[in-house]
């Protein structure tokens, strides 16, 4: 033990609430989510317990078993058998166990103990446990056990306790090591029921309420006629609630940017700031609304327990299309981001399902691609109603969104005849408990997202913003020249260049222009044209500039590029680090650009055609 530090590794099956359990104790934002394979990595968090004495504690990804292969289980069983490279060994296991499914957790626990270190039980979910009246003799199941076991709630103040407590004495004394093979393997059931019998008391019905709820929510019809209408009213919401919000930033900003004009002596200095920073940043701040709108509703669905179903029902939809129900949670993790989600890839264990699912997590829209979705709604979109009740803005956006799963399911189909294995890996997957989401952690989710969205405005953004403009400002024109200043400006050449390529699908030089910025985060593209049409001369809010200058048929080419394009390089970068493979960076660029330009065409070419 070094200098007095408990090193303390907490482990358990997934969704059991170690992460819950890790954040209570070392006040750490991890994400917590009501579904299995939430944590990926192993994080690190310390606290001075009462005695004094530092306790450093790890949360791992949650394993099912010690004999299973996937990337996240793998780290778990590393660290355990102190095989993690410049990591010794825990000096106590913490196994935490969920009390409302002890017959899964329990067989856990005993292949925890047979590696043969200390390990605590903590019984965790005794809030559940109780509700639903089942009773654990815990002195009777310590005394079997041979080890420490205490209760804990990690979602309630000072749940942690009686663990805090229990780890802040003495170590307990390890079990000794036992060898791991299939035949001692088989006696853990054995165990676990002779454990069962003796020390736990069911009522005779349990989760009344789930069942009822899964009659409704796993129904083939009714089931997906539900997931249809949550996924459809999310987006309604975004634009009815993310709006008016939106617009009350947009003013107050360009507001603010005028008055501190006036203060500037006129030149470039004072076009930099009214133009690009207010203009253009405050345009892409304008659309946290809608980003925080769309992930209220993520995290909300997150914690009710209600996003394994929809993976459920969708499973054999995704098997036709060469993915696999374990893709679901990845591919909903790309809505934010598409790095978390193809990092979240390490839960699939057959090789070739992860590559489909890194292959298509890009073509879920991220939450970057909603500014610049929105800001064309905005501009080209009337905001009709259909049927009365519906808006026509929401409804283009919900069909954005459906545009890029439909693209995925091709690429998957696709991906799947290419290979020619026809294996297909059916889903195995625990449905936790409904659960009402806590607005505490929901608000904490919603801080994580504005804080990333922060930090990517005022560092990637603001940079390329200002790099934007110094490109349209310099050089000044000639005297006597009789264009906008921007034709003569370095952005001009470059974007009149790169205009060639994208001509066909209706973009003109300003658009082109505004994509090469948008390849290293692309809701620069939303600063890029405000900083462009600006420069070139035209003052006012953005939306009313763009319909002046962009013919509705590109307008809309624009939308599909966005649905598509291989963009930001972050995203490659996480591809080549996940897959180890440059080959798969270029196919992934490859087959999103191949596809990105013939929707658009088609999109441009029909429109141009009906308009
Ligand atoms: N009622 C109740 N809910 C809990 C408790 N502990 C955790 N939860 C909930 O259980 C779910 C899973 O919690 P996590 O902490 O993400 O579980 P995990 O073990 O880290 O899961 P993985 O990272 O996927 O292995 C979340 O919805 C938590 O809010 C508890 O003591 N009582
Ligand atoms: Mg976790």
């Amino acid at each position: 033990m070094s200098a007095g530090t408990l090193r303390i590794a907490l482990v358990g099956n997934p969704n059991c609430g170690k992460t819950a359990l890790f954040n209570q104790l070392t006040g750490g934002r991890q994400k917590v989510a009501n579904y299995a394979g939430v944590t990926i990595e192993r994080k690190e968090g310390r606290f001075v317990a009462p005695s004094g004495r530092m306790l450093q504690i790890l949360d791992l990804p949650g394993a099912y078993s010690f004999d299973t292969v996937s990337p996240d289980e793998k780290i778990t069983r590393d660290v355990l058998e102190g095989n993690y490279p410049g990591e010794a060994p825990p000096d106590l296991i913490v196994c935490v166990a969920d009390a409302t499914n002890l017959r899964l957790h329990l067989r856990f626990l005993l292949e925890v103990k047979r590696l043969g270190r200390p390990v605590v039980l903590a019984l965790n979910m005794m809030d559940a446990a109780r509700r639903r009246g089942i009773v654990i003799d815990v002195p009777e199941l310590q005394r079997r056990l041979g080890l420490p076991v205490v209760e804990t709630i990690a979602v309630k103040r000072n749940g942690a306790k009686g663990l805090v407590e229990r780890v802040d004495g003495e170590v307990p004394i390890a079990a000794p090591k036992q060898p791991d093979d299939a035949a001692s393997r088989a006696d853990l059931h054995a165990e676990v029921r002779a454990l069962l019998a003796a020390t736990v008391t069911m009522p005779r019905a349990t989760a009344k309420l789930d069942d009822t709820l899964d009659r409704w929510a796993l129904h083939p019809v009714f089931g997906l006629a539900i997931l249809a209408l949550v996924m459809f009213l999310v987006f309604q919401a975004v634009y009815a609630a993310g709006k008016p919000m939106s617009d009350l930033i947009g003013d107050g900003f360009g507001w603010l940017g005028g008055h501190l004009a006036v203060w500037l002596p006129a030149g470039p200095l004072q076009g930099l700031v009214t133009d690009g920073i207010f203009g253009g940043l405050g345009t892409v701040l304008g659309f946290l609304p809608e980003i925080l709108v769309l992930f209220f509703f993520i995290l909300t669905l997150e914690e009710s327990g209600y996003l394994p179903r929809a993976a459920f029902l969708l499973d054999r939809m995704m098997l036709s299309v060469g993915l696999t129900g374990r893709s679901f949670i990845p591919l909903l993790s790309s809505f934010a981001c598409a790095i978390p989600g193809i990092m979240g890839t390490r839960s699939i264990t057959d090789q070739r399902d992860r590559l489909t699912t890194i292959l298509v997590a890009p073509l879920m829209t991220c939450s970057a691609r909603l500014p610049v979705y929105a800001l064309l709604i905005a501009a080209f979109i009337p905001s009709h109603r259909v049927l009365g009740m519906f808006n026509l803005q929401g409804l283009v956006l919900f069909v954005l969104y459906v545009a890029g799963i439909a693209g995925a399911m091709l690429v998957g189909w696709v991906m799947k005849r290419i290979h020619r294995d026809k294996s297909e890996h059916a889903l195995l997957m625990e449905l936790p408990s409904y659960r009402m989401p806590k607005v505490r952690d929901v608000g904490i989710g919603l801080y994580e997202r504005s804080m990333i969205f922060m930090k990517r405005l005022t560092g990637v953004i603001l940079a390329l913003t200002i790099l934007m403009w110094a490109l349209s400002s310099f050089p000044a024109p000639p005297a006597g020249a009789t264009g906008p200043a921007i034709d003569y400006s370095f952005a001009g050449y470059i974007g009149r260049g790169f205009a060639h390529i994208f001509a066909p699908i209706g973009f003109n030089w300003e658009m082109s222009l505004a994509l090469i910025p948008a390849f290293a985060a692309r809701e620069t593209a939303v600063a890029a044209l405000a900083t462009v049409y600006a420069v070139g001369g035209d003052s006012g809010a953005l939306g009313p500039a763009l319909a002046a200058h962009i013919p509705l048929a590109s307008a809309l080419s624009l939308l599909v590029w966005f649905a598509y394009a291989p963009q930001c390089m972050s995203t490659l970068a996480v591809i080549k680090r996940e897959t180890d493979s440059w080959r798969n960076v270029a196919i992934s660029f490859g087959y999103m650009f191949v596809m990105a330009y013939v929707a658009s065409l088609l999109t441009f070419q029909i429109a141009s055609a009906l308009t």
